[in-house]
């Protein structure tokens, strides 16, 4: 049976990068990305925004929707400090097996908790299940058409507080019109939108950051 896309960009980093040096994995994921097969992480354009993001509110708690190999996991753990931690969901067992061994190889799974399954049913499950309170920061890059539907069930699941910060990736390509509809006409967000290159090529996307105002 021949190996899936993900397993070999595993590989590629298995084989490449410092084992517990986040920023080697990083590195190593970006090169066989722009170089050998295009893959949907969130890549180093866009990760510098997510960096800054998530160095501007340090986060204890942070939320990730959309694991895919676990690049932007990696990338957001090695900014958490002492203590914070990571949830981040993945919906395909193949993706977050991948993940799993990736953070690993990272170094970075003290800091980060991989659920997999779809989110439509973990994030009910967070308070109770996973003893989470609210959550900092939410990273949202899984599938589009999820994006409004479940920042709107993270809000009836109590898990967003005065200040929580949502960042959406792609919301130019492959877009995100029914969440950027919803997002930038609720009083509740203050919204700003970052415009950025999809990961590896020279197309336009963008972010958009989204600030709960309680
Ligand atoms: O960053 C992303 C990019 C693309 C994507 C797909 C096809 C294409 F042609 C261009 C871009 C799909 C994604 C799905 N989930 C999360 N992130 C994604
Ligand atoms: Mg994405």
């Amino acid at each position: 049976m021949n190996q899936s896309k993900e397993q070999r960009i595993l590989n590629f980093v298995l084989q490449n990068a410092v084992r517990g040096d986040p920023r080697s994995v990083m590195e190593t994921i970006d090169k066989y990305c722009s170089e050998k097969e295009w893959a949907m992480n969130v890549g180093d354009v866009k990760g510098v925004i997510l960096d800054k993001t998530v160095e501007e509110i340090n986060p204890s708690i942070a939320l990730e929707l959309g694991t895919y190999c676990g690049y932007s996991a990696v990338r957001i753990a090695r900014l958490l400090k002492a203590g914070a931690c990571l949830l981040t969901v993945e919906f395909n067992p193949e993706f977050a097996a991948i993940a799993k061994q990736m953070i690993e190889f990272a170094g970075v799974q003290d800091k980060v908790k991989l659920l997999q399954g779809p989110s439509e049913v973990i994030i009910p499950q967070l308070k109770k299940k996973y003893e989470v309170d609210t959550l900092d920061f939410v990273f949202l890059d899984h599938w589009k058409d999820r994006y409004a539907p479940d920042t709107i069930l993270l809000q009836e699941c109590s898990l967003l507080r005065k200040g929580s910060v949502l960042l959406a990736d792609n919301i130019i390509f492959p877009g995100a019109p029914e969440f950027i509809k919803y997002i930038r006409n609720n009083p509740r967000f203050q919204c700003s939108t970052y415009p950025s290159h999809l990961e590896y090529m020279k197309v336009q996307d963008a972010m958009e950051k989204a600030v709960f105002l309680g």
